[in-house]
């Protein structure tokens, strides 16, 4: 399924939060939204999953405006994985992941209903074992798997992540991208680590104090000129020497 930002603006006090941005997610894409800390990747998201109303401007998912639909068509469409879940610290880890399905039940009825999606959500980031542990007697790490199982149990055709990688051990980030490629689902997630956005999304999209500067293919938009003016530091596209694919690196400015 498709999601277009279309020229959003988002105004919260009389602060300028996100100011005029837009992107195009194609269906099946994995889209990544960087830029530096407050940049608005985050509001972007939550206007696309419509926790945010944008004061101007409109979001689609599918061939709807998600204002135009009700909330509960939304969260049938939009699966997110947010960076703070709280919510879920006093349930259970299958219980948390069950909230994934209420946009199909109903948040009244009772007992663990599609106990095989619970169990294959949690399968699939590896905390089946965590199953009956309090989510709040978890890691950071594994909370924030449990937390993405959620999201996978809804089994919607577009997934928002907020930084779905920032508590994870190296080997569980790249079999996070891997789980993404193969969920086959329009995806757009807040990505810290521009190499992780070179590596693992199809489209970029650069964000700057609430503006979208750059969006297209990651070696387009991340060129060593954009990063040091966004982010002030040196960077240059390199081949993995193990892999030989693209990779992103770094260093101060001298
Ligand atoms: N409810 C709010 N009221 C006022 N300002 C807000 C609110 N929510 C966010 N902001 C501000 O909006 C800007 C964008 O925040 P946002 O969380 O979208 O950035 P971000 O790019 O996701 O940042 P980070 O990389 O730190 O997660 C920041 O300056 C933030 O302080």
């Amino acid at each position: 399924m498709r999601v277009e930002v279309r020229s959003v603006t988002v105004t919260v006090d009389g602060a300028r939060l996100v100011g005029d941005a837009g992107f195009v997610a194609e269906p099946g894409t994995v889209t990544g939204l960087v830029g530096p800390n407050g940049s608005g990747k985050s509001t972007l998201l939550r206007c696309v999953s419509r926790a945010v109303r944008p004061t101007s401007g409109s979001v689609f998912v599918g061939a709807e405006d998600v204002w135009r639909v009700g909330a509960r068509t939304v969260e049938r469409r939009v699966a997110v994985a947010a960076q703070h879940a709280g919510e879920c610290d006093g349930l259970s880890a299958a219980e948390c992941v069950e909230m994934g399905r209420y946009p199909y039940r109903g948040f009244l009825t009772r007992g663990v209903a599609d106990p095989g999606i619970v169990r294959s959500a949690l399968s699939a980031v590896g905390m089946l074992w965590a199953a009956d542990r309090l989510v709040g007697g978890l890691s950071g790490g594994e909370r924030q798997r449990v937390v993405l199982a959620r999201a996978l149990a809804q089994r919607a055709p577009v997934l928002l992540l907020d930084e779905p990688g920032s508590h994870l051990d190296v080997r569980a980030r790249l079999e996070l991208f891997d789980l993404l490629r193969s969920a086959g689902v329009t995806t757009v997630l807040a990505v810290g680590d521009l190499d992780e956005a070179v590596a693992h999304c199809d489209r970029v999209v650069l964000l700057h104090q609430g503006a979208v500067i750059a969006s297209g293919s990651p070696g387009e938009v991340l060129t060593a000129d954009r990063v040091d003016e966004v982010f002030g530091v040196r960077s240059a596209i390199v081949p993995h020497p193990l892999t030989g694919r693209p990779h992103l690196v770094t260093a101060a400015r001298q």
